[in-house]
């Protein structure tokens, strides 16, 4: 994800959006859902390379409001909020702190788990770059709490709905600009 940031602004790009998956970590957010990232648990190990944990992981305004309003245009049920971004996908099965972490997190409201947000808005911030995420849930909680995964069709529906949600906030971001220069 770095790269791909750092490469990407030498070429003048300076608006990203990441449009991925998820795991959800609260009843609501069900299966094909969109989640827009309003901000992301540093817990990666690239961001921190550049910035201490202290900074936080931000989406840009710009995305955050082109992306809300994509999302009623499109008509997708859409969450907002905080995610966690983490290096590893299966860590907590393994490390009870890591489990115990999740666990605080779910608590704490953290909306789902995925894994490039963090980076990207760390380095949003970092380089003054407009930047945002928004994710489709892939494995949702079942009824006795145990995760389930269903990567079919209602996955996929999802996702197509939240690439489109992403290009009509591009398109909304454009409009915008050419009234009010980002710089
Ligand atoms: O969200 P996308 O880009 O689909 O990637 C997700 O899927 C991978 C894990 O299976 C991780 O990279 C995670 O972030
Ligand atoms: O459960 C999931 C799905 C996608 N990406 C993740 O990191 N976790």
């Amino acid at each position: 994800m770095a790269i791909a940031v750092e490469e990407l602004r030498t070429l003048g790009v300076h608006t990203l959006i990441r449009v991925g998956s998820a795991g959800s970590f609260q009843k609501k957010l069900k299966m094909g859902e969109g989640v827009i990232v309003t901000g992301a648990v540093r817990d990666d190990g690239t961001s921190s390379s550049y910035v201490p944990e202290i900074y936080p992981a931000v989406s840009h305004h710009h995305v955050l409001r082109a992306l809300e309003k994509a999302a009623s245009i499109i008509e997708h049920r859409c969450h907002m909020g905080i995610v966690l971004s983490t290096d590893s996908y299966y860590g907590a099965r393994f490390n009870c702190e890591t489990a115990k972490m999740i666990e605080l997190l779910k608590k704490a409201n953290t909306l789902c788990v995925e894994m490039e947000s963090s980076t990207l808005l760390t380095l949003g911030g970092v380089f003054g770059l407009r930047t945002g995420s928004i994710l489709t849930i892939r494995e949702e909680i079942g009824e006795d709490e145990k995760p389930v995964t269903q990567a079919g069709e209602i996955f996929e529906d999802g996702l197509e709905k939240c690439i489109q949600i992403s290009i009509k906030a591009l398109e909304l971001i454009i409009e915008k600009d050419k009234l009010f220069k980002f710089d």
